[in-house]
């Protein structure tokens, strides 16, 4: 039976991974496929129980399955650690890196039912359909970074091998080749040589694939656009930290932060996780949104298991709930039928089965 490690991590990771495995345990019940779900843990949770935050044992679990699903790491608990020590650094990044997961795919798709939830006007927002690649196991997260002395300095080095570039921009082109044969890279090459680079790579990637149009844009812009006229988009691809900070900025174009599911992939395996994190601010409370995660699920579906009935079943049961008028507290308007984290948990699954 295919196995995926299921790691809740911290905050509001505890009561949204639980979400999405009722909802992937309840579409899969008259499917051939059967999925083996086992905890492990991670993050802050992990430093607790057992001195690390990415235990052996979770590292291994996560190698050995077929898939894996995240929630989120990180709280002010274990803000003062060491770098290298921290939830985000030590478990996130580790695993990133660990298992090569080069390829982070977040979709942005305002669903019709959500247009007036978005801060923005419903005009800009309503036919936002994109999706973000965002390279995961390069540039300055992963740079060699550190201290100097007299004068006190610090740095973290930016670096892109043309592997690296190459392989993300490629599958950028081959997501664009199924859509709507759009493709924008967003760098920075008026200022940084990694960006001139990461052009001169795409444009070479480019010949192969004379269908889609390829167009540059530099990411300060790229976040002007996004907001201004985010329907121009259909595929972004970036590096590591523009793409992780485009993608919360994109995440409120479909309404909230809680609705951003993602998809970090090595061509084998994948690792699902909302984009949000482990919002201390609401957690232990039944207030978080866990639809990012329940959609995260559907991602790996698709992805992981080729089970594309399964993942649309789980994307439309979503809607139906958002079309009946039902909302978490990050979505609600005045007048909106508020639920908690369970109790939207429990209207998928019954729209599942409606
Ligand atoms: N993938 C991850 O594990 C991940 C991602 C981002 C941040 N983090 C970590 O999470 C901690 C908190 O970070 P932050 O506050 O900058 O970002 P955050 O995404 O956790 O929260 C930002 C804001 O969005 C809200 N929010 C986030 N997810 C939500 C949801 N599902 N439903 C409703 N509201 C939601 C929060 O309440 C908060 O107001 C930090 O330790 C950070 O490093 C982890
Ligand atoms: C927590 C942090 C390390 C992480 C990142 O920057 O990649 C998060 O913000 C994300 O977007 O997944
Ligand atoms: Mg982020």
């Amino acid at each position: 039976m295919p196995k995926v490690a299921v790691l809740p991590g911290d905050g509001i990771g505890q009561e949204i991974v639980p979400e999405a495995i009722r909802v992937l345990q309840a579409v899969l019940t008259d499917s051939s496929l059967r999925l083996e779900f086992k905890e492990y843990p991670v993050g802050g949770a992990a430093i607790d129980r057992a001195g690390r935050a990415l235990p052996a044992e979770t590292l291994a679990a996560c190698q050995e399955a077929d898939a894996v699903l995240l929630g989120a790491v990180g709280g002010p608990k274990w803000d003062t650690l060491p770098a290298p020590e921290r939830p985000e650094t030590a478990a996130l990044l580790g695993l990133r890196k660990a298992l090569g997961l080069y390829a982070n795919i977040r979709p942005v798709r305002m669903l019709p039912a959500l247009a007036d939830a978005s801060a923005l006007k419903r005009e800009v927002v309503q036919n936002t359909d994109l999706v973000v690649l965002r390279e995961l196991t390069g540039g300055l997260y992963f740079g060699e970074k550190g201290r100097k002395q007299n004068p006190p300095a610090a740095y973290d080095l930016m670096i892109y091998t043309e592997e690296e570039v190459e392989r993300i921009v490629r599958l950028a082109f081959e997501t664009a080749r199924l859509r709507r044969k759009k493709l924008c890279s967003v760098d920075k090459a008026n200022v940084l040589e990694t960006s001139r680079f990461w052009r001169e790579v795409t444009l070479r990637v480019a010949a192969a694939y004379p269908e889609v149009e390829l167009t540059h844009m530099y990411v300060d812009n790229a976040a002007m656009q996004l907001v201004r006229d985010p329907e121009q988009f259909d595929v972004l691809v970036t590096e590591n930290m523009f793409g992780d900070i485009l993608t919360d900025l994109a995440s409120m174009l479909s309404g909230s932060i809680g609705m951003m599911a993602s998809a970090s992939l090595n061509g084998k395996k994948g690792l699902y996780e909302p984009a949000h994190g482990s919002a201390p601010d609401i957690a232990g409370k039944n207030l978080a949104n866990p639809l990012a995660t329940i959609l995260s699920g559907a991602l790996m579906l698709r992805y992981s298991f080729a089970r594309e009935k399964e993942a649309q079943a789980i994307e439309q049961a979503v809607s139906k709930v958002l079309d009946a008028g039902y909302r978490t507290g990050d979505l609600a308007k005045p007048g909106d039928k508020v639920l908690g984290t369970k109790e939207m948990g429990d209207a998928v699954l019954a729209a599942l089965n409606s």
